[in-house]
Formats: structure tokens, C-alpha cells, sequence
């Protein structure tokens, strides 16, 4: 007997919803994508190009685009929603009268909620008390994606349908979908990278070599992964796709927004000139702001996003700020193996021996 063809439909206009929305329709999918945008819909479903986000890929013909939101959930089993944290929550308020608690909503977004400090899939619970909620997050710029370059994912969920339908859903040729249920710790992995990606793109700017880079990455690897087990994730998720997997792509392309957004500043625009250049969303902006606040309020030591907000919003300079970090208390390695607090205590007891 056939499968059953699945019901997917995706909210959000942009080059990742579009990107997911060709990898389900390749994948056999009836698609069914929603956005504001009239005439990028009448683009999608007449050339079968999203000429705003992804000018230069050609979407999968069977991708069905719609401005009618009731129309595009209705009887979808999977809602992907890939709006950016600033409006995330109003599309799910205003996509609600047309949700039902069978569906499975899986959120796509790396970003925090500004007033909450919510991810997006504790939106997704707030919003509806539904089930079968996920996230999808790891190493995905969507133009390789929809290029259709090798690339894998994690959905991550508690819900063990929500992992197996999305596995089926968008797992082909191209696209690989591993399974994770620390859900929050994926989720965080997504957004705190990109802090650390503007940095890179900004060191990158500044000339930075390769034995720097790798500092950087393993630097914010152990400061994301200190920040998430303070919030309760489990820090062996940061070993994962959407902790250093995401960590090194975001870090190291020119294709990440966020890190276009550092390298733009590393060359000397000010942060507005360069996410007015960009003409995309940048997570990282908003999330290195919210981050550190919270860091501030839980006592969690993170020099390095502390920088980077110093220098977007207090104006001091980047090279700086890197020569501040780098006589900063030298610290523990990997802390889950040596303890920061024994390095700091052993500097306290030698105190004075070069004096
Ligand atoms: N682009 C990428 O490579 C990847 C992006 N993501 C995440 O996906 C999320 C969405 O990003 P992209 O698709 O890349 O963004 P984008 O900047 O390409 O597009 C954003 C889309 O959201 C729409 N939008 C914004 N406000 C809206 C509102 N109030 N109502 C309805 N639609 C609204 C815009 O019209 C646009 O279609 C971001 O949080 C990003 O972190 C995740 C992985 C990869
Ligand atoms: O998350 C991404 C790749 O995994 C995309 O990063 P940007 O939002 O910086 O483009």
C-alpha cells in the first residue's frame, strides 16, 4: 500500500522557511508555505523562485505559497514555523483559531523572547498547551540547503512522534535529521551561537588568523555550554549539531547573517549601517543584548558575549575589547573536567609569586 502523503505547512516567507518547505516537497510532502507577501507568492507558484531571499535556487515546483493562513494549516500534521523571534509570537497567536492539538509545531527560530527570555517552542507550550512540539536547529545556512548540499539537522523534542514525523518529513538524499530530546538545550544552542558568530565575523574583519578563530569557537563553546546548564540543559548537547556543529558554520561563513553583521562592524560601520546593509534578520543582535542580561541577573561568567556587548553598545572599540579579553584571569580549559573555581582558588593561594 502507498504512504500516505504528508500535510506540511510553513510559515514564514524567508530563505530558511523556504529552503525546509522545497527539502518536504522533494521529499514527497503535499507543501503548503504561508507569507505576507503577494507578490512573492504569486513569484513561488508561478517561477518557483523566492526572488527576495533565495534569488538564485529554484524551489520545488510542488511548493504551494498562500497569503491565507487558515487555508495553508488547514489539516496539516506538521507546522513548521520559521518567523523570526520579534513576530514569532504573534504568528502563532494569530495562526491559534486554526490550530488543533493533533498537529505537531515545530519552531525553526533561533532567537529569545525579548519581555520572557522564551524560546520559541516555550512560546510554541504557552501559546497552545499542545503535545507534539519541537525545534529544529544545527548547521544550516539555507542557501547550501536549498542548493541542495549535503547537510544534517536535529529535531529535538520530548515528544517522540514529533522527532520521528519530522525525521520522515524532511530526511532525503541531501538532508539528514538526527534525533534529540533536550529540547531546551538545542534550542539554546541555535540562538547563542550567534553572539559568537557577529564576534567571528568582526575578528575576521580585524585580520584575525586561524589560531585565533579556533580560540574564539572553543571559547564561546564553553561559554554557551556554562550559560545553558545554568538554564538546565544538558551540556553534552553542546557536543552535538546545534551546539559546535552550528558554532563552526555561523563562525566561519560569510553566509551567516550574524557573522556578516560582525564582519560588516570589523571594517568600521556602526551597528546600524550594518543591519540596515544586511536587509535580513540577525539574531544575534537582539540575543547577545537579552544574554547578558540574564547572565548578569544567574551570575554566570560569560566574558566574551560580554564583550561583543560592549562594543555594539557601548562603543568601545573591538581591538580593544580583544586585548581586554586576552588579559583577562586565565581560567579552566574545560570546566566540566577542571573546575573553574579550583584554577581561580589556585591562583588566590599563589598569589604574590612573581612579585
Ligand atoms: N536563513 C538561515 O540560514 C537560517 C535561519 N534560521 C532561523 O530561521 C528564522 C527565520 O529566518 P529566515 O527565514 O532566515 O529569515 P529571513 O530574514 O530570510 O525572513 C524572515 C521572514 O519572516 C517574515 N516575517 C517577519 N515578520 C513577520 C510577521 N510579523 N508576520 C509574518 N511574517 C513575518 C518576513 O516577511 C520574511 O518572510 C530566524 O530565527 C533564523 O535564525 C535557522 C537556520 C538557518
Ligand atoms: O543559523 C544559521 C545557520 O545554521 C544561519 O545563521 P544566520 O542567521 O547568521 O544567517
Amino acid at each position: 500500500m502507498a504512504e500516505q502523503q504528508i500535510k506540511v505547512a510553513v510559515l514564514g516567507g524567508g530563505s530558511f522557511g523556504t529552503a525546509l518547505a522545497s527539502i518536504a516537497a522533494d521529499n514527497g510532502a503535499c507543501v503548503r508555505q504561508w507569507m505576507r507577501d503577494e507578490a512573492l507568492v504569486a513569484q513561488i507558484n508561478q517561477e518557483h523562485r523566492n526572488g527576495r531571499y533565495l534569488p538564485h535556487y529554484a524551489i520545488n515546483p510542488a511548493v504551494q505559497a498562500s497569503t491565507d493562513l487558515p487555508a495553508v494549516l488547514n489539516e496539516a500534521e506538521l507546522v513548521l514555523i520559521a518567523i523570526p523571534s520579534k513576530a514569532f509570537r504573534s504568528v502563532v497567536q494569530a495562526a491559534k483559531p486554526w490550530l488543533t492539538p493533533g498537529q505537531i509545531l515545530v519552531s525553526t527560530t533561533k532567537g529569545i523572547e525579548q519581555d520572557s527570555f522564551f524560546l520559541m517552542s516555550q512560546v510554541l507550550e504557552q501559546e497552545t498547551g499542545f503535545s507534539h512540539i519541537g525545534v529544529i536547529a544545527g548547521p544550516n545556512l539555507a542557501s547550501e540547503i536549498a542548493d541542495k548540499q549535503l547537510t544534517a539537522t536535529v529535531i529535538a523534542s520530548a515528544d517522540a512522534l514529533t522527532r520521528t514525523r519530522v525525521q520522515q518529513a524532511l530526511g532525503c538524499r541531501y538532508f539528514r535529521v538526527y534525533a534529540s530530546n533536550d529540547r531546551h538545550g538545542v534550542e539554546l544552542g541555535g540562538a547563542l551561537k550567534n553572539i559568537y558568530a557577529i564576534a567571528a565575523g568582526m575578528a575576521a574583519a580585524l585580520g584575525m588568523g586561524e589560531n585565533t578563530r579556533s580560540m574564539l569557537m572553543t571559547r564561546a563553546l564553553a561559554e554557551m555550554s556554562r550559560f545553558a546548564v545554568a538554564q538546565g540543559a544538558n551540556p553534552m548537547t553542546f557536543l552535538g549539531l546545534a551546539g559546535v556543529g552550528d558554532l563552526i558554520v555561523t563562525c566561519s561563513s560569510s553566509l551567516s547573517r550574524n557573522y556578516r553583521v560582525g564582519h560588516a562592524m570589523g571594517e568600521g560601520r556602526d551597528l546600524e549601517e550594518a543591519i540596515s546593509a544586511l536587509g535580513q534578520v540577525a539574531e544575534g543582535v537582539n540575543t547577545v543584548k537579552l544574554v547578558c542580561a540574564k547572565a548578569r541577573e544567574m551570575g554566570v561568567y560569560m566574558p566574551l558575549a560580554e564583550g561583543l556587548h560592549q562594543v555594539l553598545f557601548a562603543g568601545v572599540p573591538a581591538k580593544e575589547m580583544a586585548r581586554m579579553l586576552m588579559m583577562g584571569e586565565q581560567s579552566s580549559d574545560v570546566e566540566f573536567v577542571l573546575p573553574r573555581e579550583s584554577v581561580q582558588q589556585a591562583h588566590q593561594e599563589n598569589r604574590g609569586w612573581h612579585e
